[in-house]
């Protein structure tokens, strides 16, 4: 298998915050790897680095095949990268922004690529119209066909789907998945867990460290999370009596269900027993991711933060 990433020991300070902290990479080529943590963790401080924009504290190794960092301008040319915020001309119409696109990239064909562009996103039509009057949605899709469109190995997104609706978001993955399909490699940060679902692998940084990495069910069954769910007539409000009773790690109300989690198999059920009676089902359930990283959250939080 070709790693598209293969990036050792990657590191970079602010100041005196450590933003990304020794982090390895290893991402398979055509590979959708979701890049997680919560906000502040590094996320967007390892996408620059990766593509060449920010230049690391230390990190060797290779990125397509080229040295990493010292190839940094020719990794930039292979890859696309989607920022966070909406970073195409809202004063410039859709075809103007595609056109600026294809002259920084030097693209051949240039109207050609550009019509095609506007056929493939289905805004031809609207080719004229200023980008900062589209949707949240259709601004996520002009702007992936943006960094798409000169046609790189990587692409690395960076919350691609935030506040975009359901259905959109919906359209946008199944774009990834066709650019992956066709070869492209594609590292996404995201904080929805249904799109994390959608990788096939992920990658879960927290202040700065990579901590689980792996497809979603390898990191559910290494994270050694055990959980039970109770059902019956509002379990959810159940929560509270689990507040503090040793073996109880977390506890989740999911809709009118409640999930109780933990790492000790022989605590948990101790501290489940005595609601083992009626009008409660108490199963054993799969964690779900969200469990699993709001766990490691817990588990890497500094001292001071868990006694609080
Ligand atoms: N240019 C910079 N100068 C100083 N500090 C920075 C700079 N860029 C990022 N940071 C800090 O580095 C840390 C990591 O930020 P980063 O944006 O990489 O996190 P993130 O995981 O992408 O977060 P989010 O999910 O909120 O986008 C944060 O504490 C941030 O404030």
């Amino acid at each position: 298998m070709t790693f598209a990433i293969d990036v050792q020991g990657l590191s970079k300070r602010f100041g005196d915050h450590q933003a990304v902290d020794n982090v390895s990479l290893q991402i398979k080529q055509g590979h959708i790897t979701g890049f997680l943590g919560p906000n502040g963790s590094g996320k967007t401080t390892s996408l620059r680095m990766l593509c060449g924009l920010l230049t690391p504290d230390s990190g060797t190794g290779q990125v397509l095949g080229l040295d990493f960092p010292r190839e940094a301008e020719a990794i930039k040319r292979q890859t696309g990268y989607m920022t966070q915020k909406f970073s195409l001309y809202e004063d410039l119409t859709i075809e103007e922004n595609l056109a600026f696109i294809a002259r920084v990239y030097e693209l051949d064909r240039m109207s050609a690529r550009v019509d095609e562009t506007l056929e493939t996103i289905g805004l031809t039509h609207r080719r004229k119209q200023l980008a900062g009057q589209l949707s949240g949605g259709w601004k996520q899709r002009l702007a992936l066909a943006a960094a798409v469109m000169h046609e790189p190995k990587l692409l690395l997104l960076d919350e691609p789907t935030a506040g975009v609706d359901p259905q959109a978001r919906r359209g946008f993955w199944d774009n990834i998945h066709r650019l992956a399909d066709e070869g492209m490699t594609v590292l996404v940060s995201t904080h929805y867990m249904d799109e994390a679902e959608r990788c096939h692998e992920i990658a879960y940084i927290f202040n700065g460290k990579l901590i689980a990495r792996g497809t979603g069910d390898s990191v559910i069954a290494e994270s050694g999370l055990i959980t039970y769910e109770a059902e019956g007539p509002r379990a959810d409000r159940l929560g509270r009596e689990f507040t503090g009773k040793p073996g109880v790690e977390m506890v989740a109300p999911f809709g009118t269900a409640l999930h109780v989690s933990g790492t000790d198999r022989a605590k948990l059920e101790a501290a489940i027993q005595p609601f083992r009676r009626d009008p409660y089902v108490w199963t054993e359930v799969q964690p779900t991711l969200e469990d699993v990283f709001i766990n490691l959250m817990r588990i890497h939080a500094p001292a001071e933060v868990r006694a609080a």
